[in-house]
């Protein structure tokens, strides 16, 4: 497969309550042969409107925006949960090997932290949070699915993530701001956002128009995933690879530097699915490919490539 394929998700769309079994077969086979083959999946219909998804967007960039001694006091690292938080221009490198990427971004891991921005920022705690419940409640149909699509109890995956939203899950919505970039200024092999494959179970991507995403394919090329107005991207992440038993496929990818006299920024939305802190990971085909992992420490591990071992 050398092209993202696009599923209609209107049959178990965030609207519908109850959906006949076979739709969800249907739906089950369609995001199989998606994760099976280059591990990536745009969903049309999803439930969740460009119009919620450019809302969020707008009031990030605001953020984004502001001087820099407005975002300091809300920097990653400085809250109980270290996920949660601002991250600076070339701060982290997705991929380690590479110069900081350009972009900035903020994560939402902790829906009750104490301090959210709020000077030139109106409503931006609430509008964060309504985004990441729809973005949980999407997530968890998709895991439904995909555990029907490989014929599997079909709570097998969602029994392992009944804590997003509190402090004992570490998914994450993270907004991403890829400013301007000044070509005289770049480093050798710096892009947006450096070559990497996911972390957790499986991500839900929304782009703005800009392009600039690529996903490496089976045949180790490549190929655009370009913005598409309605859908929502899904990719599937290392530890839902492992949990499969290599099963779904969790692809490399990158955001390149936009073309010489491009001026444009770009945005994304990412929400990062993770298993509950204590859930441990084991092969869901019954096998010993991969030994036991607990969720957490499979996270934090990863962490510490992308920071720098710290
Ligand atoms: O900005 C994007 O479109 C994707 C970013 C990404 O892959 C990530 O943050 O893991
Ligand atoms: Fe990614």
């Amino acid at each position: 497969m050398d092209t993202i394929p696009v599923v209609d998700f209107n049959a178990y769309n965030l609207g519908v309550n109850n959906v006949p079994d076979n739709k969800l077969v249907k739906l089950g086979e369609e995001i199989k042969a998606a994760f099976t083959g280059v591990g990536f999946v745009y969903l049309r219909n999803s439930g969740i409107e460009d119009n919620e998804v450019t809302n969020v967007m707008s009031i990030t960039e605001k953020f984004f925006l502001l001087p820099e001694e407005k975002k300091r006091p809300f920097s990653r690292g400085t809250f109980p949960n270290g996920n949660h938080g601002w991250i600076s221009l070339e701060q982290e490198s997705l991929n380690p090997r590479c110069p900081g990427d350009l972009k900035e971004a903020f994560n939402v891991t902790s829906l009750s932290a104490k301090e959210w921005p709020t000077e030139g920022v109106d409503g931006f705690h609430g509008i964060q949070e309504k985004f990441f419940l729809r973005c949980k409640e999407l997530s968890l149909r998709v895991l439904r699915v995909m555990a029907i699509g490989l014929g599997l109890d079909p709570s097998v995956f969602i029994k392992a993530h009944k804590l997003i939203g509190s402090d004992e899950n570490d998914s994450t919505l993270r907004s991403l701001y890829y400013p301007l970039v000044k070509s005289d200024n770049v480093k050798k092999d710096q892009i947006r956002c450096g070559e990497h494959s996911d972390y957790g179970s499986i991500t839900l991507v929304f782009q703005s128009p800009q392009a600039g995403l690529q996903v490496r394919n089976r045949n180790k090329e490549f190929i655009l995933a370009p913005y598409i107005p309605g859908t929502v991207l899904v990719n599937i992440a290392d530890l839902m690879q492992r949990w499969t038993s290599d099963v779904f496929v969790s692809a490399v990818h990158r955001v390149l530097l936009p073309p010489p006299g491009d001026s444009g920024i770009r945005q994304s939305l990412v929400f990062f699915v993770q298993p509950d802190n204590e859930a441990m990971i084991t092969c869901c085909d019954g096998s010993n490919k991969y030994p036991p992992v607990n969720a957490l420490d499979y996270l934090l591990e990863r962490f510490r490539d992308s920071y720098g071992k710290k």
